[in-house]
């Protein structure tokens, strides 16, 4: 239970039955959207036209649920006013012709049910219907952009778009949607009836109005400040138990736990001070509500009484007003609370719509629903790819446009031959990644070309580029799976003994045959259960199953024990004979075969040759290495 709904059951708690307290016994009193956040969207017209787009899909059963609404509405109004009309036949026609009324109550009751069941049971479908697409839709697109989409953002405000912000749509068009109709047309008909029936007694139901209003206003204007206050200790806290659980290592390296205790008890004494106020003040509204009711009630009934004796009004009359000043402001609170969460939802489908105009990374995607189905002309002559990579005066920026300064890489001309290493050396920052992410196309150079065999690859479609390249990353991500999954992921239609081979050839076969499950072991997401280093080996053997003509190596930097990375060495080994390779080096002993050496310093190349030549030139490598080989000789 979120605190917010916790908060709307307190309320609730203690205002007692709804029967008593009209308008306020509801799942949503007018308190629900106290302390929420004000989140609205920038662009209300044009995100309810995007909605309505999905929705209309649905427009034979919407318009069906919206019949069904004015169906429950007409008996719901109907109901107490038959039920006028039997308490006068009993008074003033000693029950002639009950039955009949009494028949016609039953039929306006069991209507009454099934139009309520009807009404919801076909929403729930088009709103879920609406959200599966608006889903799929979203994750689709998400899938499609940049790569640089997803640097530039915290990952949690991604999985919220996904998660919270359709959840929110899901729910509102759930229940908002028929809520809102229901509730004007409950509080039309109320007062059309109830001006009809007596003028005078419709008046004085419509002054407890005003007042309502004014204590509501009266009690919001302290608990709005309250709950937001409670919000943000709540926030807080539940950060900082958050940051300490994910980091519970680092606290228990430090021997901080004491002081992340006496923190979380500061934290946690702030918010039950801030939710005492604000729960206390609350409490009031019900209170007040009850007292407002109770008064109006108590008038009617004066009145009514005397009107009565007075010839003017029948007692039935009395009977109906007293049930519909009961329900009046009902539907006044429903509209309130509804307006608000509508307009929440449609801030969060606003955020959901946001990722979906986002330009995809693929160039060709205006004819194509799916721009990866659509088959490049460069593509046949990937076939044979042999895996010669050139850059030709390549110039780079993150953040530059054409013309502009561009610094992140400067001129960068490398060639590698099929088959060859080539391995990129020089300070952190030095562009080395960089070069990387440019030939797998997260990103495109604004001046100069990259080919591959020839081929300038901004012709190549990028999943067909991808394809020809395997990649084995500092960082291993591996999925929620088990360990023969993992590895598979590089070919999927990889049979078990490819994947075992695969494994076998990558040095990690022993590893995983000594785990209890072996290769049916489930890894979780973060795989704290298994090493840095075994982590590598998994990603060697995913690689050698790809069998990728160009692979990209980003050497662990996180030392690793000696055995473990001899296996590493030798798996690598392996897995480079016979391709191009890219090796972006940490430690310089392992490169020392390579074919190339190319040092980058601040984006430019500053040397290259063999490991032999670069050392007798006694330039930056030279330094680089004797300053290595010092520190891992003491
Ligand atoms: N996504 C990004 N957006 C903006 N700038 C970036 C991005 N990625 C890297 N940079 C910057 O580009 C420069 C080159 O980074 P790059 O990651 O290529 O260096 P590197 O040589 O691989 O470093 P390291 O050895 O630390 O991995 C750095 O100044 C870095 O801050």
């Amino acid at each position: 239970m979120s605190e917010q709904q916790r908060t709307n059951t307190s309320i609730q708690d203690q205002g007692g039955s709804p029967a008593n307290m009209p308008g306020f016994g509801g799942p949503r009193g007018p308190m629900a959207n106290l302390g929420k956040p004000k989140v609205r969207a920038k662009d209300l017209g044009g995100t309810i036209r995007k909605l309505w787009r999905y929705l209309a899909v649905h427009k034979w059963m919407l318009i069906l649920v919206l019949f069904m609404v004015v169906v429950n509405v007409a008996m719901g109004l109907l109901g107490p006013y038959v039920l006028g009309l039997a308490v006068d036949n009993l008074v003033y026609e000693e029950g002639d012709g009950l039955m009949r009324l009494i028949i016609c109550l039953g039929g306006i009751y069991a209507g009454l049910s099934l139009s309520a069941f009807l009404q919801n049971y076909w929403m729930i479908g088009i709103s879920q219907k609406t959200v599966y697409t608006m889903r799929k839709d979203l994750f689709r697109r998400l899938h499609l952009l940049p790569i640089d989409y997803f640097v530039k953002r915290r990952h949690g405000e991604l999985m919220s778009r996904i998660t919270n912000d359709i959840d929110n749509v899901s729910q509102t068009l759930n229940s908002s949607f028929i809520q809102i109709f229901s509730s004007v047309l409950t509080f039309a008909g109320m007062l059309v009836l109830m001006a009809a029936l007596s003028p005078l007694l419709t008046l004085v139901t419509l002054l407890i109005v005003p007042l309502m209003l004014l204590g509501m206003r009266w009690i919001t204007s302290r608990t709005g400040r309250l709950f937001k206050e409670q919000q943000r200790h709540l926030g807080e806290l539940n950060g900082y138990v958050e940051e300490t659980v994910s980091g519970q290592r680092i606290v228990k390296l430090f021997s901080q736990e004491k002081r992340v205790i006496e923190e979380f008890m500061e934290k946690n004494r702030r918010l039950r001070d801030a939710s005492y106020w604000a729960q206390v003040y609350s409490g009031f509204i019900p209170k007040l509500m009850n007292v407002l009711n109770n008064a109006s009630f108590a008038i009617i009934a004066a009145i009514g009484g005397w009107l009565t004796l007075r010839g003017v009004i029948s007692v039935g009359t009395i009977l109906v007003f007293a049930e519909y000043a009961r329900q009046f402001t009902r539907p006044l609170n429903d509209l309130a609370n509804q307006f608000n969460t509508l307009l929440s939802a449609v801030a969060g489908a606003e955020r959901v719509f946001e990722v979906m105009e986002e330009e995809p990374e693929f160039e060709d995607h205006e004819d194509h629903e799916d721009p990866r189905e659509k088959v490049h002309p460069q593509t046949a002559q990937l076939q044979t790819v042999r895996g010669e990579i050139r850059f030709e005066n390549v110039s780079f920026s993150y953040d530059g446009d054409e013309g502009e300064k561009l610094d992140t890489l400067q001129g960068i001309d490398l060639h590698v031959k099929p088959g060859e290493t080539m391995a990129l050396v020089g300070p952190t920052g030095a562009g080395k990644t960089t070069i990387t992410s440019l030939l797998a196309r997260f990103y495109d150079p604004q001046q100069g070309r990259i080919l591959i065999d020839g081929l300038d690859i901004t012709t190549i479609a990028r999943n067909e580029l991808r394809r020809l390249m395997g990649f084995v990353l500092q960082d291993t991500f591996l999925f929620t799976g088990t360990i023969r999954e993992n590895i598979r992921y590089g070919r999927l239609d990889a049979s078990d003994e490819e994947v075992e081979r695969a494994a076998k050839l990558a040095n990690a076969h022993s590893f995983i045959i000594q785990l209890p499950q072996g290769y049916d072991t489930v890894l979780t997401q973060d795989a704290a259960d298994i090493s840095q280093g075994q982590r590598q080996l998994l990603a060697i053997a995913r690689a050698i199953l790809a069998d990728p003509a160009i692979l990209i190596l980003d050497e662990a930097t996180s030392s690793i024990d000696t055995i473990t990375e001899i296996k590493i060495q030798e798996a690598l080994y392996r897995l480079m004979q016979g391709r191009t390779s890219i090796v972006v080096a940490h430690r310089l002993n392992t490169i020392q075969n390579a074919d190339q050496i190319v040092v980058l310093h601040q984006g430019r190349i500053i040397e290259r040759g063999t490991h032999q030549s670069l050392l007798a030139k006694k330039g930056y490598y030279h330094d680089l290495y004797q300053s290595q080989f010092t520190s891992e000789a003491m």
